[in-house]
């Protein structure tokens, strides 16, 4: 046996976890590429790409095991919060203002979601500034993993709307679960998602966040002003595919916003119609911007503005 070996074997049986203790590696190190420490780096790689964790910001963090409701059926009641050897109460976090893409599963902080103790805290890092905020997911909608993204598009509808993001009559409206009942959202129905103003230092932004998610029982999740979103899912799958139609959300909004859309306005005909350049009519309602929208579409309205003149012009 290796000089190393032994010294492992003996703190194993001896010592309890410590902030560097080489034994809480065991949390960490999986040969199961669906184990949470697997999949945080993999994610952060793959949200980095997207443009939604860069500069060192946002990621993603899951707890371990399944969704409840799917443990309940099973009927595995004592044995109900392992899995696979893995502790259903465990909470993985990466660490604090590192490169995203670049975390390996040994970076990681694994956290007991009950007590909120540390099981693993790397040394010389510090566990995730989001931490608190991934933990209002997880204790008050019994989340199975929350991501924060940074997404220009999440930050642009922020810019856009006053304390809701309001859309409705879009396909992937159909991506996003209901809060009370789990129930996916159906096409005609009108999606809203919190906005509350960032703060200073992101750990700030807990109360705020947790007000957010009693006052929108049926949210999934919530915008940061001039910052971002964080998005639940009962599970990482379901937390991923949300955060991804939100995100197409955000974006379609911005851009219908941009040519004088009201992305939460039910459709008067179908197709959607493409910018009127013949009736006047319609073209003044669509320029008729409220108080909100001014603020912030000015561009926007002085283009419409323009064409209208125009119109009026050729009439
Ligand atoms: C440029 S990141 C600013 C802080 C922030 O918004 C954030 O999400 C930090 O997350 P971290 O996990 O690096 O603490
Ligand atoms: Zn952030």
């Amino acid at each position: 046996m290796s000089v190393t070996k032994k010294v492992r074997t003996v703190r194993k049986r001896t010592a309890a976890p410590t902030d560097s203790d080489p034994d809480t590696d065991e949390l960490v190190l999986s040969s199961d590429p669906l184990h949470p420490a697997n999949l945080i780096p993999e994610l952060c790689k793959l949200f980095y790409s997207l443009g939604w964790v860069t500069g060192t910001g946002g990621g993603i963090s899951i707890r371990n095991g399944k969704d409840k409701s799917l443990q309940a059926l099973t009927c595995f009641l004592i044995i109900r919060s392992y899995e696979f050897g893995r502790n259903r109460d465990n909470v993985y976090i990466a660490p604090s203002g590192v490169q995203k893409e670049r975390i390996s599963p040994r970076d990681l902080f694994v956290l007991t979601l009950s007590t909120r103790c540390n099981l693993r805290s790397p040394p010389s890092l510090k566990p995730s500034a989001c931490t608190p905020l991934f933990f209002n997911a997880y204790t008050m909608r019994q989340a199975g993993a929350c991501v924060h993204t940074h997404s220009q598009n999440a930050v642009m509808v922020t810019l856009l709307y006053g304390d809701q993001f309001k859309i409705t009559h879009q396909e992937m409206i159909k991506g996003i679960k209901k809060g009370s009942t789990n129930e996916n959202m159906m096409f005609d129905e009108m999606l809203v998602v919190p906005i509350v103003e960032n703060t200073l230092f992101e750990e700030e932004l807990t109360s705020r966040m947790a007000k957010a998610i009693e006052d929108y029982p049926e949210t999934n999740a919530v915008l940061v002003r001039r910052h971002g979103v964080y998005v639940w899912g009962k599970t990482w799958e379901k937390a991923k595919a949300m955060t991804e139609c939100y995100d197409y959300l955000f974006e379609i909004a911005v851009k219908m916003k941009s040519i004088g859309l009201d992305p939460a306005a039910k459709p008067t005909i179908s197709p959607s119609p493409t910018i009127p350049t013949h009736n006047l009519e319609r073209m003044q309602t669509i320029a008729r911007l409220d108080d909100r929208d001014i603020k912030i579409s000015e561009a926007v309205y002085e283009l419409y503005a323009r064409s209208v003149e125009f119109m009026i012009d050729e009439l």
